[in-house]
């Protein structure tokens, strides 16, 4: 097919593995409103160049917007999404907030991490329900499945990953994560390759969150041997399928 004629391995990979995971998910359906949470790393960004790709093969109508939460470090530091859709033909929303130097405030209990990812949510669902959009799209992949998984075990005793797709709301939005089933490295060649204006994160606990430190884990857990490594996330892949096939 022309779409996919002058794709690389890694944005054939992303684009297939997407595509794979929303059909045997029936992650959406015709009419559908999908809001993508474009946070201006390589994750948000190739999620958006890959539904943007789908929206043009699936057999039926669905609707895109960009959805940008400024967390307040950096003010105009979403300047190259504002570029970007000056030249794409999709419409987007920029929300600037407070949120991150709110997080950091000395005088809090919880973690800033914590607070900033909350604040955060509730801000992308406001704005999904002022779209009436039907579906939240996030930009979580293999490694970060594997990283939340250690997350919930050691920090809170629990047995839980990161879903392929969620209902919240009475059903009335679903969240979805299309890229679950991918591998960073694919998604960090297709940016490079799509060229995709990816910005640096300001915050200053970027790099220190307790999810990159689980992220650690899947190495310790390997011991440096790749297919040990890889055989653990398509574990984890497989465990996560099969819930959401279940739901659907
Ligand atoms: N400031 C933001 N505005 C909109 N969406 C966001 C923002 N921060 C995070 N998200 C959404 O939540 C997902 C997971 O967040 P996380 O903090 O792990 O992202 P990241 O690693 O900083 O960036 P990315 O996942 O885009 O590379 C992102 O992929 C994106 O879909």
């Amino acid at each position: 097919m022309g779409i996919k004629k002058n794709l690389n391995h890694a944005q054939k990979i992303c684009l297939g593995r997407c595509g794979k995971l929303m059909q045997q998910t029936g992650m959406l359906w015709p009419g559908a409103r999908v809001g993508i949470a474009v946070s201006g790393g390589v994750d948000s960004w190739v999620l958006a160049r890959v539904l943007m790709i789908r929206q043009k093969i699936v057999p039926f109508y669905f609707e895109i917007i960009l959805l940008h939460v400024n967390p307040g470090f950096d003010p105009g530091n979403h300047q190259p999404l504002v570029d970007w859709l000056g030249a794409n033909p999709l419409p987007g929303h920029i929300q600037s907030t407070d949120i991150g130097p709110r997080a950091h405030n000395p005088g809090n209990t919880k973690s800033p991490c914590f607070l900033c990812s909350w604040s955060r949510r509730k801000v992308l669902f406001d704005l999904c329900r002022k779209y009436s959009l039907t579906h939240l799209a996030l930009g979580h992949n293999a490694e970060d499945l594997a990283a939340t998984f250690f997350m919930n075990l050691i920090q809170t005793s629990r047995v839980d990953g990161l879903s392929a797709r969620e209902e919240f709301f009475q059903g009335s939005l679903t969240l979805i994560r299309p890229l679950l089933l991918v591998e960073k490295k694919y998604i960090r060649n297709a940016a490079r390759r799509w060229e995709l204006p990816v910005w640096e994160n300001p915050c200053p606990s970027a790099g220190a969150s307790k999810r990159t430190e689980m992220e650690g884990m899947l190495d310790v857990l390997s011991g440096g041997n790749k297919k040990t490594r890889q055989n653990i996330l398509n574990a984890f892949k497989r465990w996560q399928l099969d819930l959401a096939c279940n739901l659907k």
